[in-house]
């Protein structure tokens, strides 16, 4: 399992240089960069007031030695705590929220990007490794904008403040103090990318644990069944062991870091010492003035520890922006608004494939080679084949999900390439093979893809897709959850849901890839009488895997290894082809 797997393939971002993260990072401030200079100020004003404290002690030891009454000083000394107190905790609370709206702002727009990539992106991409970047990635970004940015500026401040001092007090002996400490910084950039780089890695290691749960969760019967409990159980630790290590990597270069900062004063303060000592011997420097500078010397730690703790806090930001720009970066599709679309509008139509050719990658064979056939509109033509020969992926083109290297395909004599995406995919109704139920209740199913259905509609869709029986037997009708991927239904059930949903929309094409499943006899005739209705009003073009579907169909198209074979009705093909009369014999088209 290295870094790479769990990234998308073409890794787009993985390219993009450190300058577009950067853009990133610091473009999220700017809608709220009132708040954090807000924010920052208040944190060390807040801050600023705890260093008054020893002045304000002092008054109230003064008043206690000239005898007068402490009541005063005492309030003054507890008002400014509190003010002080308070005034931080004001900066940090907002710091938080900006923090907060930052992170959620980034959610946003990487769900918007994600429910809204192309299809060909989705089936490179990892489900689990997504939910992590939308989930650990994004909160990894917080700390940046909360501590890492305020400390930066607030150490920034306190170190020019120290540098300052030191150079009113001795040029010379702040240029000694200046080269130690460029030390630590060239030392902090050198370890700056290997911080990155274990975070990065710990967080693939995350995404790759998401993936991998997310995978046994969705085949979890098969996991049981397969006694695979154990392994995937490894596989998952795995994942979570690797990214403990590489946590433990970020974790070391940090101590160096944390280290090197504070050994560097160290060594500056012998420095000091030794060029100080040499100038108080030959009578350029007094003792107090050196004594005094090295005091200083140490009001250097504070603000060199907060920078080096901030560098790697922005380092980890960096690794998660990355992971982030990855998603973003992927090409998205344009927004659909596919609803019912309006009433009248939904006259049958037909399609043609015209010469199309298709691979799923450049590296993948040819799918489609040349095909062309013509659906005309109205009543039901019957796709059929060999396993592979390329008929789902006749559905995933006309959606638009792919696009042919070469061809045309029409629906209703367009182009689809010149139908708005959300008009042709509102025309069109999809029913995939195994017809997924959402988690949610019977109702939701049906009007998932028209909200706004109204109750006649969804009794219409009930009673034509002969659902009406089971609803009523359901403890709570149409309210009933169907529970987390449909578990109470049976797969004929499951298949006419999908056709119901599919027919809420009023689709002007039904395209219905048949289960291949075994259907009782029951469920069977009711899916038979369902689609023959359907076709009566609409254009049906089925993936038939069953011969009760063909025999009832107006026109056949036969396909094998990527091209159309032959076409024509039940009787003519068993007549004139010999595939099509093997695939009606065999399990393919299974005899009802
Ligand atoms: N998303 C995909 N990415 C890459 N290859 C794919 C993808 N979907 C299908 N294929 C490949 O394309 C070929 C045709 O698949 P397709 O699903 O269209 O065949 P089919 O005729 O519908 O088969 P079946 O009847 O078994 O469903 C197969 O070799 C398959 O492995």
């Amino acid at each position: 399992m290295g870094a790479d797997d769990a990234e998308p393939e073409n890794r787009p971002a993985g390219m993009l240089r450190d300058r577009g993260s950067w853009r990133l990072l610091f473009g999220q401030v700017r809608p709220h960069r009132k708040a954090l200079v807000l924010g920052a100020s208040l944190s060390l004003i807040g801050t600023f007031a705890g260093l008054a404290m020893p002045v304000l002690a002092k008054s109230v030891i003064d008043a206690f030695g000239k005898g007068a009454g402490l009541a005063g000083p005492l309030a003054g000394l507890s008002a400014a705590v509190l003010v002080g107190a308070l005034i931080a905790a004001w900066g940090r609370f907002l710091l938080e929220r900006m923090g907060e709206g930052i992170v959620l702002a980034t959610r946003k727009s990487l769900v918007e990007r994600i429910l809204r990539l192309k299809v060909p992106d989705v089936d490179r991409l990892k489900p689990g490794d997504l939910l992590s970047r939308v989930g650990s990635d994004t909160t990894l970004l917080r700390a940046v904008y909360t501590d890492a940015l305020a400390g930066t500026v607030g150490s920034v401040f306190m170190f020019l403040g120290a540098v300052v001092l030191m150079a009113i007090m001795d040029g010379l002996l702040l240029l000694v103090t200046l080269g130690v400490v460029a030390l630590v910084g060239l030392m902090g950039l050198a370890i700056a990318p290997r911080i990155r780089r274990a975070s990065l890695e710990a967080q693939v290691a995350l995404g790759e644990m998401g993936s991998v749960l997310d995978r046994a969760l969705q085949a979890f019967r098969t996991v049981k069944a397969s006694g695979a409990e154990s392994r995937e159980i490894a596989a998952v630790t795995g994942a979570a062991t690797l990214a403990r290590d590489r946590g433990v990597t970020a974790a070391a270069w940090t101590s160096v870091a944390g280290t090197g900062a504070w050994t560097s004063v160290q060594l500056a303060f012998i420095a000091v010492l030794g060029v100080g000592g040499a100038r108080v011997a030959s009578g350029a420097m007094e003792v107090s003035a050196l004594i005094a500078f090295l005091l200083y010397l140490f009001y250097l730690v504070a603000p060199i520890g907060q920078l080096i703790q901030s560098l790697t806090q922005l380092q980890v930001a960096m690794a998660a922006i990355t992971r982030i720009q990855e998603v973003t970066a992927l090409d998205s599709e344009p927004e659909t608004h596919g609803g019912p679309g309006r009433a009248g509008d939904r006259t049958p139509v037909g399609v043609r494939f015209d010469g199309v050719v298709f691979r799923y990658g450049e590296d993948r064979p040819v799918v489609h080679d040349r095909v062309s056939f013509e659906v005309a509109a109205g009543g039901m033509t019957a796709l059929v084949g060999p396993s592979g020969a390329g008929k789902s992926t006749v559905f995933g083109l006309i959606e638009r999900f792919y696009e042919p290297q070469a061809g045309t395909i029409l629906v209703g004599g367009r182009d689809i390439r010149e139908w708005p995406l959300g008009e042709l995919r509102a025309a069109l109704g999809y029913v995939e093979q195994d017809a997924p139920v959402l988690a949610g209740t019977f109702r939701e199913n049906l009007v998932f893809g028209a909200p706004e259905a109204t109750e006649e509609e969804i009794a219409r869709a009930l009673a034509r897709t002969r659902l009406d029986g089971l609803v009523e037997r359901l403890p709570s009708g149409l309210e009933t959850l169907v529970g987390h991927r449909g578990v109470l239904l049976s797969g004929g059930e499951r298949q006419r849901v999908a056709i119901a949903r599919a027919l809420l929309r009023r689709p002007s094409l039904l395209l219905l890839d048949e289960a291949t499943s075994q259907l009782d006899a029951v469920n069977e005739l009711r899916l038979r009488e369902v689609v023959a209705e359907v076709a009566r009003e609409t254009t049906v073009l089925v993936i038939a895997h069953r011969l009760s579907t063909v025999t009832g169909a107006d026109r056949i198209i036969v396909m094998e290894a990527g091209g159309v074979r032959a076409s024509g009705t039940h009787e003519e093909l068993v007549e004139s082809d010999d595939l099509y009369r093997e695939l009606a014999a065999t399990q393919f088209l299974v005899s009802s």
